[in-house]
């Protein structure tokens, strides 16, 4: 599903009330009725309601919001920003004159005076209709101080559309103690690039995306950069099996990894590959990982490393349809240099992982060597490593988009909402996984899959998009088996066979 810019959210709804002849109001009448539902299924007329209605119209969808609830036996207490001089929005008064006639009161927050400002309370629901789309720049004076006001209060915070002062873009410039801390976001038709950055989690709160029938033709033919993957989209991807199908012909994955104390890191991304479908599985690892791995994952194969406890040498022995490295390798300089030669001649895509970008830090002139389309799956602290210290997820994201066009290889950026950045500046959110899965390992398995997916012949892109989907499914559902607490990596790799089957077999399906 494409997400979109402000800019284009703002020019989708501007062509469906052309195109399809709805007049302003009539959208934001939809926006209130969806929005008043989800406070009202949440919260009883006996909780006092402060709402906070700007000039513009998101300030109208608060007012709207509030004739609702007044309808539906609610006493909000109504401010409307009074900015000296300055015109409300025509649906701004039309809703607020809407709101007087229904018996409502409006109070006036005069934002040039000293601020005088209601008392909020633990038990205090704020609705804050302030700003959204429509905010320029940054919240200065008197909105600075009433922001900071709501969130220092106790307060339970609703934000219409967006936390007033925040964008719905990558904004490296946002300074958070201007923009409202909201508990819910009820968001208006799409949910927005910002929400899926980690530094803007604690100012979206919850997010629930409130459906007003923008128009479908317009939406599909407004081009965007940015996606949150589907699981119909991954449904699509996975190839059915045919019943004459032989290990021959579901690809061969070759995973360098693990080393002296980390040859868990070879078992797991081994078992990764094992689960995803892929004919044969074989490690590149020490000699000291012989026995560990197989007898802890008899079905792959082992290719010994001359060196006993590191990786020295890196010269596949087959022609593996598909290589990862990386995992548990550790910083070793003839593991780093193993590491160097093998992706100065290797020339198909490989996955790369854990010290293999490690080795990338160290030595950042192999960036110009690796093959093009490869696969890097940094955390946080990884990419930071290669690519140097970023201030903010936004300018981290932004980074990522420009290497992956510059090097020509995708990046999936590890994270709550994992983020593949393509060549072509593409991104898609990845929506499933749980907090479950924040454990040593998984990233090892997630590395095996996605390199086991490859060997089947699924394009690399491809591969690191289903993969990530999978795995974050596969945390789900161990989760399910074993609580948020109890996950291990290994029943991440264990559910991916059940993850999959789910995927291309949903529940609901005859
Ligand atoms: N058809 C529509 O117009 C729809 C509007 N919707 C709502 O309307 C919102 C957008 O409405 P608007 O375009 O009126 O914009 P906003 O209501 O977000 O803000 C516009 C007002 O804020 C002022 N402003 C902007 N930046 C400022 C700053 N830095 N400091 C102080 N004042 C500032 C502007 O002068 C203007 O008065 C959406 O976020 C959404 O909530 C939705 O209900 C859907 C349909
Ligand atoms: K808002």
């Amino acid at each position: 599903m494409k997400i979109f810019t402000t800019e284009d959210v703002r020019a989708i709804d501007r062509r469906t009330m052309e195109v399809d002849g709805i007049p302003s109001r009539e959208l934001i009448k939809r926006a209130a009725r969806g929005m008043a539902d989800e406070i009202m299924a949440r919260w009883r007329p006996t909780r006092p309601f402060v709402f906070f209605a700007g000039p513009g119209n998101n300030g109208a969808d608060a007012l709207a919001i509030a004739t609702i609830m007044m309808g539906q036996g609610y006493r909000p207490t109504v401010y409307l920003l009074n900015i000296g001089g300055q015109m409300l929005s025509l649906d701004c008064r039309t809703f607020r004159d809407e709101m007087l006639s229904s018996g409502g009161q409006v109070n006036f927050i005069e934002i040039k005076d000293q601020l005088k400002l209601p008392e909020l309370t633990a038990d205090t629901i704020v609705i804050d209709g302030l700003f959204g789309t429509g905010l320029r720049e940054g919240l200065q004076g008197g909105f600075q101080v009433l922001v900071r006001y709501i969130n220092e209060s106790s307060a339970t915070v609703v934000s219409i559309d967006i936390p007033s002062g925040m964008t719905g873009d990558l904004n490296p410039d946002a300074i958070n103690r201007n923009i409202v801390h909201a508990d819910l976001t009820l968001t208006v038709e799409f949910p927005r690039i910002s929400f899926f950055l980690r530094d803007n989690a604690d100012l979206v709160g919850e997010w629930r995306v409130v459906k007003i029938g923008l128009n479908k033709d317009i939406i599909k033919s407004t081009p965007s950069s940015f996606h949150i993957v589907e699981e119909a989209e991954v449904r699509h991807l996975l190839k059915p099996r045919s019943p004459f199908v032989s290990k021959a012909d579901l690809g061969s994955a070759l995973l360098v990894t693990g080393s002296y104390g980390m040859a868990g890191a070879a078992v797991l991304s081994a078992r990764g590959a094992l689960r995803s479908g892929v004919g044969k599985v074989t490690a590149h690892s020490p000699l000291c990982c012989y026995e560990i791995m197989q007898s802890a994952v008899p079905e792959a194969m082992f290719e010994p490393d001359e060196h006993k406890l590191v990786v020295s040498g890196i010269n596949p022995r087959h022609d593996y349809s598909a290589i990862g490295l990386g995992p548990g390798l550790g910083t070793n300089e003839m593991t780093f240099s193993a590491l160097d030669t093998f992706l100065k001649v290797h020339k198909r895509p490989v996955v790369i992982d854990a010290d293999a970008l490690n080795c990338l830090a160290a030595r950042p002139y192999l960036l110009q060597d690796l093959p093009v389309l490869s696969v890097l799956t940094p955390h946080v602290g990884e990419f930071d490593r290669i690519f140097g210290d970023q201030p903010s997820d936004s300018v981290r994201l932004m980074k990522a988009m420009e290497v992956a066009h510059t090097y020509q290889v995708l990046i999936l950026l590890k994270g709550h909402y994992t983020a593949l950045v393509r060549p072509d500046s593409k991104v898609y959110f990845n929506p499933t996984g749980t907090p479950a899965m924040a454990k040593g390992g998984s990233g090892d398995v997630l590395t095996g899959l996605i390199t086991g997916l490859m060997a089947q012949g699924y394009k690399p892109e491809v591969s690191a998009l289903m993969g990530a989907y999978i795995h974050g499914l596969a945390g789900e559902m161990a989760e399910e088996e074993h609580g948020v607490y109890g996950v291990t990596a290994g029943d991440i790799a264990a559910n991916i066979g059940k993850a999959i089957q789910s995927i291309m077999k949903p529940k609901n399906e005859i």
